[in-house]
């Protein structure tokens, strides 16, 4: 694995689910790869209906030849039931044993919170964007497993 360059292309694959999220998380997430040099057509995202569907979906993209990085963005926020507890553990699951047996680097951008309110402040709000984040995660990635490939 190389250094990013304007060759390099990034998978960002989002839940469609609280997309008043989650496409606040694309746009922070686009935006930090374009500042560091990934160019926008370059940048592919992939939409699943849920955060449940996040991980398989991942997983098939991990394995595209031409996609060198993974970022998974999603957004579940409690409602009334335990719903919200089932979901969040079960993808964090899967998605944590994808990003260690994954062929290429794949980080997790999954907003678990208890409102809307919490999850706008990480959306681009006061407590910035967890797309970003996800973004710098990945190209630090891209740093040292270049030293480690
Ligand atoms: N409640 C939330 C969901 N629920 C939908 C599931 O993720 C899944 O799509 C469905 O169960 C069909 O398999 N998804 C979120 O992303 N966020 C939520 O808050
Ligand atoms: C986390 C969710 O599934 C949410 O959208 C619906 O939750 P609930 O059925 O517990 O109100």
């Amino acid at each position: 694995m190389t250094k990013f360059n304007e060759q390099t292309k990034i998978a960002l694959v989002v839940s469609q689910f609280n997309n008043i999220i989650t496409d606040r998380l694309v746009i922070g997430a686009r935006q930090t790869l374009i500042q560091a040099g990934i160019m926008d057509d370059n940048v592919i995202v992939y939409q699943v209906p849920g955060a449940f569907e996040i991980p398989r979906i991942a997983r098939l993209v991990s394995q595209i030849p031409a996609i060198s990085g993974v970022i998974t963005l999603g957004a579940v926020i409690k409602g009334e039931t335990d719903h919200y507890q089932f979901i969040s553990e079960a993808v964090t699951q899967q998605l944590a044993t994808l990003s260690v047996n994954a062929p290429i680097p794949l980080v997790f951008g999954l907003l678990t919170t208890n409102n809307i309110e919490q999850a706008l402040n990480r959306a681009g709000g006061k407590a910035g964007n967890k797309g970003s984040e996800c973004a710098n995660a990945l190209l630090q990635l891209f740093e040292l497993e270049q030293q480690l490939v």
